[in-house]
């Protein structure tokens, strides 16, 4: 069971409160006992699942609940504020200061994913601007101070290590010396790991840690390793002080477990998560934002985070404003792909929308969307700054942009149909004058704003706007019918905090690739 089935399985429970004529201690019981089970199934620790039992029940006095009171909502309250505190130990993480050297030294098994997320952090940092540099003390694995290198070099970050030094404990001093005189803000220095917990490995550890007095001990953990998972977080907290956490590999069989384990065997925080095994593949970890992803209700806020980061939302700002004079053009559609794409992979920006990840599977999510990209590189400015009419009116110009991205005429008009379709969608935001000065309203609540989205987007006119024309039905099939889209759109709002506040192609790109699924 992955960390998807978890959530799946708790949603499951608490529907039936929606369905249930009458809400009673009964009821409870028995989603309390669903939700317990899919717990357990999914590697937590029993001891923290009786817990959460015992607290919910606490919470929820049913008898004591006046008769006008939204028992529903309080059962589902409890419920989701108890899984948050599952992961969050309530401490505030280190918090890295400006100007002086911040020393993170990384701690985990072998094979857990140290030196890859070691990689992962330092570019976050340099990427938000601070002087990040790594230092590979790892004497233990062959080929360790090469991988840390190649790592190293493709991230464009400095680093220290040696083919020499055989002492991991010098090779820490020496590297975090030299980058400290070198004024380096971020010094993550990564250690050797063992398959086991082993004292050697511990001895290790500590004498790196008594030698340099990192800020922070970061705790990698490999989050598929189940019920392993508190012992063995457990065991490092005892031989260092662990600040954080790092959970790896959440993209493939974790079942969530894992990581809820080691928070409560460490009482430290969770601060990044690893989705991957690519560079980019590293996202920061919030306890509300994580549940909710996986209840599959979305995480808006990360969404725009990853967005103010990437300087999407100033991008936005303009088209917007665009918009809102019934302004988009092919090459709006070109910048929203490239917006996109820029947030990483298409399926977990489908996931922070609250919609299923692999929902675009299988029409071709970012190769489709390159493609088209591909295509409308061999546009000409004329072309690209209109709204598409000029290639029904001069048809050769589709032939000669065919030609010239080496595809097929169908798919030039792929491409025009996807533009039709999210120019359809941006004349209904367009129009909605009351959304758009929300929108353009930098202070605007995105809680609120979503929630209007939502109601934009689950106008069945909407929908049948962006079918016109475009061969969206198959799609709209697919997906079970326009009153399944509707029903998940008025709930999550979730495609229009995206298309809100920043990518707002989200929805073009879902035109287009709806019409041509399978293609
Ligand atoms: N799918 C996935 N793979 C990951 C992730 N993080 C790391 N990996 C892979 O896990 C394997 C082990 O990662 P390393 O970074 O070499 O592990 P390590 O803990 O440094 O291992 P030692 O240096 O031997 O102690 C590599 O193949 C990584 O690509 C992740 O978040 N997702």
């Amino acid at each position: 069971m992955v960390l998807q089935d978890l959530g799946r399985k708790i949603h499951s429970a608490l529907s039936s409160l929606a369905t249930a004529t009458v809400i009673d201690e009964e009821l409870l019981n028995s989603i309390l006992k669903e939700i317990c089970a899919a717990l357990l199934e999914a590697d937590v620790n029993v001891k923290l699942v009786q817990n959460l039992r015992k607290n919910i029940k606490n919470i929820v006095n049913l008898e004591q609940l006046s008769t006008g009171a939204n028992k529903r909502r309080v059962i589902e309250r409890a419920v989701f504020d108890e899984l948050c505190r599952l992961v969050d130990p309530q401490v505030e993480p280190y918090v890295p200061k400006k100007g002086k050297p911040n020393v993170f030294m990384f701690v985990g098994l072998q094979g857990s994913g140290k030196t890859t997320s070691c990689t992962k952090l330092a570019l976050h940092y340099q990427r938000k601007g601070w002087k990040t540099c790594l230092v590979c003390t790892d004497t233990f694995r062959a080929g360790a101070f090469d991988q840390l290198k190649q790592n190293a070099t493709k991230a464009k970050i400095p680093y220290y290590g040696s083919y020499t030094e055989a002492d991991p404990v010098q090779l820490a001093i020496d590297g975090v010396e030299q980058f400290k005189k070198e004024k380096f803000e971020i010094i993550i220095v990564d250690t050797s790991g063992r398959h086991k917990q082993e004292t050697e490995l511990f001895e290790e550890m500590k004498q790196i840690s008594d030698a340099i007095h990192p800020d922070n001990h970061i705790f990698v953990m490999d989050g598929t390793i189940g019920q392993a998972a508190e012992s063995q977080a457990r065991g490092f907290k005892e031989a260092v002080d662990i600040g954080s956490i790092i959970i790896t590999k959440m993209d493939g069989h974790a079942k969530g477990g894992g990581a809820i384990s080691a928070v409560a065997a460490t009482h430290s925080p969770i601060i990044f998560i690893g989705t991957g095994e690519h560079i980019h593949d590293l996202e920061k970890f919030s306890a509300t934002s994580f549940i909710k992803k996986m209840l599959g209700m979305g995480d808006i806020q990360s969404l725009l985070e990853n967005m103010h980061d990437l300087n999407i939302d100033q991008d936005n700002k303009e088209l917007i404003k665009k918009l809102g004079k019934g302004q988009y053009n092919l090459r709006d559609m070109y910048e929203q792909y490239q917006n996109i794409l820029k947030m990483g992979p298409i399926n977990k920006v489908m996931g922070m929308m609250g919609l299923p990840e692999d929902m675009l599977n299988q029409s071709g999510g970012p190769d489709k969307m390159k493609k088209f990209m591909y295509i409308m590189d061999s546009m000409t400015d004329d072309e690209l700054d209109s709204d598409g009419k000029i290639f029904k009116t001069q048809p050769s110009r589709v032939e000669r942009v065919a030609l010239g991205s080496g595809c097929e005429v169908v798919d030039v008009e792929a491409v025009l149909m996807a533009y039709k379709a999210s120019a359809n969608i941006f004349k209904n935001m367009g129009g909605n004058k009351n959304l758009m000065k929300q929108m353009q309203n930098s202070k605007a609540n995105p809680q609120q704003l979503q929630q209007q989205m939502g109601r934009v987007m689950s106008d069945p006119r909407m929908f049948q706007n962006i079918a016109k024309g475009t061969g969206m039905e198959k799609m709209i099939n697919q997906m079970g019918g326009m009153s399944q889209i509707q029903k998940m759109m008025k709930q999550m709002g979730g495609l229009g905090g995206l298309g809100g506040l920043g990518g707002l192609g989200g929805l073009g790109g879902l035109g287009g690739f709806g019409g041509f699924g399978g293609k």
